[in-house]
């Protein structure tokens, strides 16, 4: 399922914060929205969710417009703050938000295992979420963004505050996820992290400053990293919030 933006714009109170997007990501691919904070990589993630309308343009997942209520039962989204219960343990967490989906009781057992089994917290299941490490919070809301093996998989800034050990581990979870055939948009402001994407699109100051295949963005660089190509920008767009 191909996610096609075309010419989208959005304001918050006057302020445009994304300014004219257009580019397309193709099914199975994983391409990262990557800016640093404040040029509007939540804000995009939001607008393709269908979260938020656009004030101009369209999106399109496989040419239907978003937002689009079947469609939504195709996507997955990983907030960037966990949205889990504390007090519940993992399992627990797991049966509230399987609940909300069409599956008799051992569909849904079968499912929690395996969801489980993918972000490797089986041996965790029975702890409460309120002792779990930042890490181990990632990696349960990954399961509960799974939870419905969506077609489309939307993260938003899934490895911030988390240790390279652990970062490895999330992505290497992410990879699994596209072999499987899930398309993935993953927001980052971590530059290294490109590197594991196929498509990069380089916001900046609410502009796509650049969108292409991660080696050809690489390519276009002096040093072999993506940083150059935001500085050029900065240069001649002027900066973001910070
Ligand atoms: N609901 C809103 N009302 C007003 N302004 C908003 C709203 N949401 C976002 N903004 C503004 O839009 C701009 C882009 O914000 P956005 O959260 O999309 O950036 P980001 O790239 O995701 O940043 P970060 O990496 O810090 O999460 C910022 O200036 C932000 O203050």
């Amino acid at each position: 399922m191909d996610i096609k933006v075309s010419h989208v714009c959005k304001s918050f109170e006057k302020k445009q914060v994304i300014k004219d997007i257009s580019f397309t990501i193709p099914t199975g691919e994983i391409c990262c929205l990557l800016g640093p904070s404040g040029s509007g990589k939540t804000t995009m993630i939001r607008l393709m969710i269908g979260a938020i309308t656009p004030d101009k343009g369209t999106i399109q997942f496989a040419d239907v417009p978003m937002p689009n209520r079947n469609m939504l039962k195709k996507i997955g989204f990983m907030p960037q703050n966990d949205a889990l219960y504390d007090d519940l343990s993992a399992e627990d967490n797991l049966h509230f938000f399987g609940g909300l989906y069409d599956l008799n009781k051992s569909q849904l057992e079968k499912r929690i295992d395996k969801v489980l089994t993918i972000v490797d917290l089986t041996e965790h299941r029975k702890k409460l979420v309120k002792n779990f490490s930042g890490g181990m919070k990632k990696r349960l809301s990954l399961a509960v963004s799974i939870f419905h093996q969506p077609e489309v998989l939307f993260l938003d800034e899934p490895t911030v505050g988390i240790d390279p050990v652990l970062r490895r581990k999330i992505w290497n979870q992410f990879q699994q996820l596209k072999k499987s055939g899930t398309t993935i948009i993953v927001s980052t402001h971590v530059m290294d992290e490109v590197t594991e994407c196929d498509k990069a699109a380089l916001i900046y100051n609410g502009s796509l400053i650049q969108y292409d295949a991660v080696n050809l963005l690489l390519a276009k660089t002096e040093s072999g990293r993506v940083e150059e190509l935001f500085f050029i920008a900065s240069r001649t767009i002027g900066g973001g919030d910070d």
